[in-house]
C-alpha cells in the first residue's frame, strides 16, 4: 500500500521527529537524498555530474533550503550550479553552503533566469513545498513558466511548486517536473490530478519519518495489494460461490453499454452474469457473450431465457421486474439504461434488493432525480464521472475536476454510499476510510464505453464478496492496467495506440495473469 498525507500531517510528524534529533539533521538527510537522485539523473542525461549545468530555483522557505544544500553537494562533485534567488529572503545556511562549494547565486532577473534555465541540464524546483498556498505569486509563476522551456530535466523538490501538496489542486501556474523527490512520505497531491500529472515520476527519500506518521489521508493500492484482495478460484469453487452478478443495463437505444458492462464482468471473473433488459440489448449481449444468462423485460412483464439452456417463462402478472431473474450476489445498475419510467421502475426494484448495488451512468441520473432510491440497508457503490457527480452534488463540473479529493469525500458523506469518481485520477471515498487514489491507467481510456466496462469489473468483484471500497479500488486498478496493456506495445513496450472500450475488457485476463505472476512468482 502506498500511503499519502496532508501537509499538516507531515509537519506534525516532522516536528515530533525533529525534537529527537540535532538541529539541521532532517534537512541534511533530505538534501543528501535529493542530491543522490539528481546525480543519478545527471549521469543519465549528461554522462557525469562533473561539468553538468544545474540551475536552482530557490524560494524563501525550507524548500529552497533543501535545493540549495543539494546544489552544494552537486557543486562539490564538479557540477556548475547557479541559483536564482526568487524569494524576498533566502535560506541562509543553504546559500552559504552553495557559495562555499563554488556555486553561484543571484537575485531573479527575467532575461538572465531565462538563459540559465534554458541551457541547464537539470533545473531544481525549490520554490515552494508543503508551505505553499494558493496560486504562485510573482516571480515564482514566471519561473514555473521558464522551467517549461528548459532543454534539461526538471526535478521538483518535495512537490512541484504550484501544486497544493494536500489536495493536488493547481490554482495557477505550476512547475511540470519529470521527477519529484519527496521527503519522508508521499503527499496527497503527488497521487491526485491535476497535481500528480505535474509531479512526473516520484522518488521517496526516507528521512526517518515513518514511526511518527498517523494513519494516511489517502492511499493507493499496489499490484500486490490487488492480488491479495482479488477473489481466487479454489478447488471447492462453483459458479455460485464465485459470485453471480446481475446487470440491469441497456435499452433499445443504447445496446453497446450493456454489451460492454457484461464484458467487463465476464472477463473479470464473475462466476455467472445474469443480464436483465429489453429485447434489443439482450439480443446483442447474447450474441457477444453467450456466457450470460439473460432475462427479457417486457412492458410490465418479463421472460427469462438462459442462453445455455432453459425455456422462456411468461409473466404471472406480478409487477416485480426481477421476479424471474434468479439469485444474484450483487447488482450493476445503469449503463445505457435510459431514464424513462420503466428504467425508473427497474432501478427501484434493483435498489430494493438486499445485496450490494453499483449504480453507474443513467442509474446515477435516476438517483439524482430521486434520492430516496438510495435509502437502503445493503451497501451502494456509485461510479460517477465529474459530470455525473456535478448533477448529484449540484456543483459545477470544473470545480469537481479541480478538487477531486474534496468532492469525492463530500459525495460519500452526503449520499451515504461508497463513491468512485472517474477521470484522469480515479478516486474512491467511503466514510471513515482514507480516500483511495488509483495509479494505473492511460489517457487512451478516455473513450466512450470504457466506464461501462469498469462497472462490469467492479460488479463481478462485488459479487465475489469484496466490499464496495475494495471492489472499487481493485476494479479501477485492473481497468487501468488492462487499458494500459491494450494501448501499449511496440518493440520496447512503450508505444501507445488508440483503443476501443471492448479492448479493455478483452485485455483483462492477461493483465490479471501478469499481475498475479509478478506478485506470487512463477513457482506458485
Ligand atoms: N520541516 C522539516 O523538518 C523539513 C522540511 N523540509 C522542506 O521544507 C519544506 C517546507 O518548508 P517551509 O515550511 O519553509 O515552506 P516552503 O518552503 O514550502 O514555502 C514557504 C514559503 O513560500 C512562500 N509561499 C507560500 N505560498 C506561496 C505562493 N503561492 N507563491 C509564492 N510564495 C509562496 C511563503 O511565504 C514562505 O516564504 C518542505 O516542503 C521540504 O522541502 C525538508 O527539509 C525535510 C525536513
Ligand atoms: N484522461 C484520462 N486518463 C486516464 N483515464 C481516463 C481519462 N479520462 C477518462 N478516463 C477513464 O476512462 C473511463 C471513462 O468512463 P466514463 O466517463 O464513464 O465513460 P463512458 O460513459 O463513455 O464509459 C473511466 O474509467 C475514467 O477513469
Ligand atoms: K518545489
Amino acid at each position: 500500500m502506498r500511503t499519502a498525507y496532508t501537509s499538516d500531517q507531515i509537519r506534525t510528524a516532522e516536528r515530533a521527529l525533529m525534537a529527537t534529533l540535532p538541529e539541521g539533521t532532517l534537512m541534511s538527510r533530505a538534501a543528501a537524498g535529493l542530491a543522490a537522485v539528481c546525480a543519478r539523473l545527471l549521469t543519465g542525461v549528461h554522462g557525469s555530474v562533473y561539468g553538468s549545468r544545474v540551475v536552482i530555483l530557490a524560494g524563501s522557505g525550507d524548500n529552497g533550503g533543501d535545493a540549495l544544500y543539494a546544489g552544494a553537494r552537486l557543486a562539490r562533485r564538479g557540477a556548475g550550479v547557479s541559483a536564482v534567488l526568487a524569494g524576498s529572503r533566502t535560506h541562509e545556511g543553504g546559500l552559504a553552503a552553495l557559495l562555499a562549494a563554488g556555486g553561484r547565486a543571484g537575485a531573479f532577473a527575467e532575461d538572465r533566469a531565462a538563459d540559465l534555465v534554458r541551457e541547464a541540464d537539470l533545473v531544481l524546483d525549490g520554490l515552494v513545498g508543503i508551505g505553499g498556498s494558493g496560486a504562485l505569486r510573482e516571480p515564482y509563476g514566471t519561473l514555473a513558466g521558464l522551467a517549461a522551456d528548459t532543454r534539461g530535466l526538471v526535478v521538483a523538490v518535495d512537490v512541484p511548486s504550484g501544486v497544493d501538496a494536500g489536495t493536488g489542486e493547481v490554482a495557477g501556474a505550476a512547475v511540470r517536473a519529470q521527477v519529484t523527490v519527496t521527503f519522508g512520505a508521499y503527499k496527497n497531491g503527488l497521487l491526485i490530478d491535476p497535481g500528480a500529472e505535474r509531479a512526473g515520476a516520484v522518488e521517496l527519500v526516507d528521512i526517518g519519518l515513518g514511526p511518527y506518521l498517523p494513519g494516511p489521508d489517502v492511499e493507493a493500492l499496489t499490484g500486490d495489494d490487488v492480488v491479495r484482495l482479488l477473489p481466487q478460484a479454489g478447488v471447492e469453487s462453483d459458479k455460485y460461490r464465485r459470485g453471480v452478478v446481475g446487470i440491469a443495463a441497456g435499452s433499445d437505444r443504447y445496446t453497446g453499454a450493456a454489451v460492454l458492462s457484461v464484458g467487463g464482468a465476464v472477463r473479470a471473473g464473475a462466476g455467472m452474469v445474469r443480464f436483465v433488459s429489453s429485447a434489443e440489448p439482450v439480443r446483442y449481449v447474447r450474441a457477444r457473450w453467450p456466457e450470460a444468462v439473460t432475462t427479457v423485460l417486457r412492458d410490465g412483464a418479463e421472460s427469462s431465457d438462459a442462453s445455455q439452456a432453459s425455456q422462456a417463462q411468461g409473466s404471472d402478472g406480478s409487477d416485480d421486474p426481477l421476479r424471474e431473474v434468479g439469485r444474484v450476489q450483487a447488482w450493476v445498475l445503469g449503463p445505457g439504461l435510459g431514464t424513462d419510467a420503466r428504467a425508473h421502475a427497474l432501478a427501484r426494484a434493483v435498489l430494493a434488493e438486499d445485496v450490494p448495488v453499483l449504480v453507474d451512468a443513467d442509474g446515477l441520473s435516476l438517483v439524482a432525480g430521486d434520492r430516496a432510491l438510495l435509502r437502503r440497508t445493503a451497501p451502494t457503490l456509485l461510479t460517477p464521472h465529474a459530470g455525473e457527480l456535478s448533477r448529484l452534488l449540484g456543483v459545477p463540473r470544473a470545480e469537481i475536476e479541480a478538487g477531486r479529493l474534496e468532492h469525492v469525500r463530500r459525495a460519500a458523506a452526503e449520499l451515504g454510499a461508497t463513491v468512485l469518481l472517474k477521470g484522469s485520477t480515479t478516486v474512491i471515498a467511503e466514510n471513515g476510510h482514507p480516500v483511495r487514489a488509483n495509479t494505473t491507467g492511460t489517457p487512451w481510456l478516455a473513450t466512450g464505453g470504457t466506464g461501462d466496462v469498469l462497472s462490469g469489473i467492479a460488479g463481478a468483484l462485488l459479487a465475489g464478496g469484496l466490499s464496495c471500497y475494495d471492489a472499487a479500488a481493485c476494479a479501477a486498478y485492473l481497468h487501468g492496467l488492462a487499458g494500459r496493456d491494450a494501448a501499449g506495445g511496440g518493440p520496447d513496450g512503450r508505444g501507445r495506440a488508440p483503443i476501443a472500450a471492448l479492448d479493455v475488457a478483452l485485455a483483462l485476463p492477461a493483465a490479471i495473469r501478469a499481475l498475479t505472476w509478478a506478485s506470487i512468482g512463477p513457482g506458485q
